[in-house]
């Protein structure tokens, strides 16, 4: 009698394509012996609201949820609809799901406190990467990081809950709303890839394992800020330009990742002057896809600093940030730390 070859090994199970994320998921609680499920339910929770956010995206040209909201959040960026639509649809599946006690927004100036007595995780979140593209059609996504709260169950929240280093993360991921919709994520055992069926609703593995390659021909960064950069970064753009590597930047930064992730390349979105301390934030954007990519062997930091090691000291702080192949990453700290003379040696 035949039998089914996936039956066989229970561990290959969890890495056969086409299996859902609800059934990953299962499989590698396994992975954590001390594991209750409460993490579990919460990726759970976070699919939940990323499923019904595409539904959103999608038909966002058809509905009335397109164009500014006329309100602006707390980084003073004029909110698109669709943020606040997505914020309040991620606000309801983790408040709802029972497992969160404190929650980080973009769209939020404050922690929300959701006064649960029962809550073990904290999350951080933006609900809506990439807000200059929505109206245009172009791949937006929303990033999370998850945290256990540090101080006791039930007692009140305190920052030390809240402001922790990224590499306290217990999961990171983000979803991208493109031209198909993928979830990607980390527990800290590797990085995994889900693409989206919509008429089955159901995300299935489609990226098991992902590795980014060590280095690669593609950088992404706005060129249009050139003349805000340190030297250290204009030359290693130039280098960048000499080595003839392909300039690509979608100004979302989950898709940028995302390509700079599979195909192997680098991300920059540096210091500028009118912006010393970058664009992106730590709590809701470079923690989580820095904790991704150094679980699939790339590389993050500020330029000096592993971005994971960073502590945090405001909920909206920014960092400067290069994120994507190691080589490149590498390479791109090694020009910012050269010597204005230096550079003026090397570029001749
Ligand atoms: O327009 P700029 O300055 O290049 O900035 C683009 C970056 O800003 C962001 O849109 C900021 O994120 P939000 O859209 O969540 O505010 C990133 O997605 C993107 O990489
Ligand atoms: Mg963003
Ligand atoms: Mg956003």
């Amino acid at each position: 009698m035949k039998t089914f070859p996936y039956q066989a090994d229970q561990n290959s199970l969890a890495y056969s394509v086409g299996i859902t994320l609800d059934r990953y998921i299962k499989l590698k609680q396994g992975d954590f012996p001390f594991a209750s499920g409460e993490l579990s339910q919460l990726l759970r929770d976070i699919a939940l609201a990323a499923k019904i956010v595409n539904r959103e995206t999608n038909r966002a040209g058809l509905s009335n949820i397109g164009g500014a909201f006329g309100q602006t959040n707390v980084q003073g960026e004029e909110q698109q609809k669709l943020d606040v639509v997505a914020n309040i649809r991620f606000m309801r599946a983790l408040s709802k799901g029972g497992e969160v006690c404190a929650i980080v927004s973009e769209e939020e100036d404050a922690v929300i406190d959701l006064q649960n007595k029962s809550g073990k995780y904290v999350v951080a979140i933006d609900p809506l990467d990439g807000s200059s593209n929505i109206d245009v059609n172009i791949s937006i996504g929303t990033i999370f990081s998850i945290y256990r709260r540090k101080t006791p169950i039930g007692s009140p929240i305190t920052s030390e809950d809240i402001m922790q280093p990224g590499s306290q993360q217990v999961a990171a991921g983000y979803v991208l709303y493109g031209s198909s919709t993928m979830l990607v994520y980390t527990t800290g055992c590797g990085v995994s890839g889900f693409t989206y069926e919509a008429s089955l609703g159901e995300f299935f593995l489609s990226h098991p394992d992902i590795k980014a390659p060590e280095t690669g021909k593609i950088y992404s960064i706005n060129e249009g800020m050139e003349l805000e950069w340190q030297s250290g970064i204009k030359a290693y753009v130039r280098d960048c330009k000499v080595k003839k590597y392909q300039s690509r930047y979608i100004g979302s930064l989950v898709a940028d990742f995302h390509r700079n992730l599979l195909k192997g390349g680098i991300y920059l979105y540096p210091a500028t002057f009118s912006n010393p301390n970058g664009k992106l934030r730590l709590l809701y954007e470079a923690n989580a896809l820095a904790f991704i990519i150094e679980q699939a062997g790339g590389k993050a930091s500020d330029g000096e600093s592993r971005i994971l090691d960073i502590q945090p000291k405001a909920l909206h702080q920014r960092t400067p940030l290069l994120i994507g192949s190691k080589v490149m990453v590498e390479a791109a700290e090694q020009f910012m730390q050269k010597t204005e003379s230096e550079i003026h040696t090397f570029s001749r």
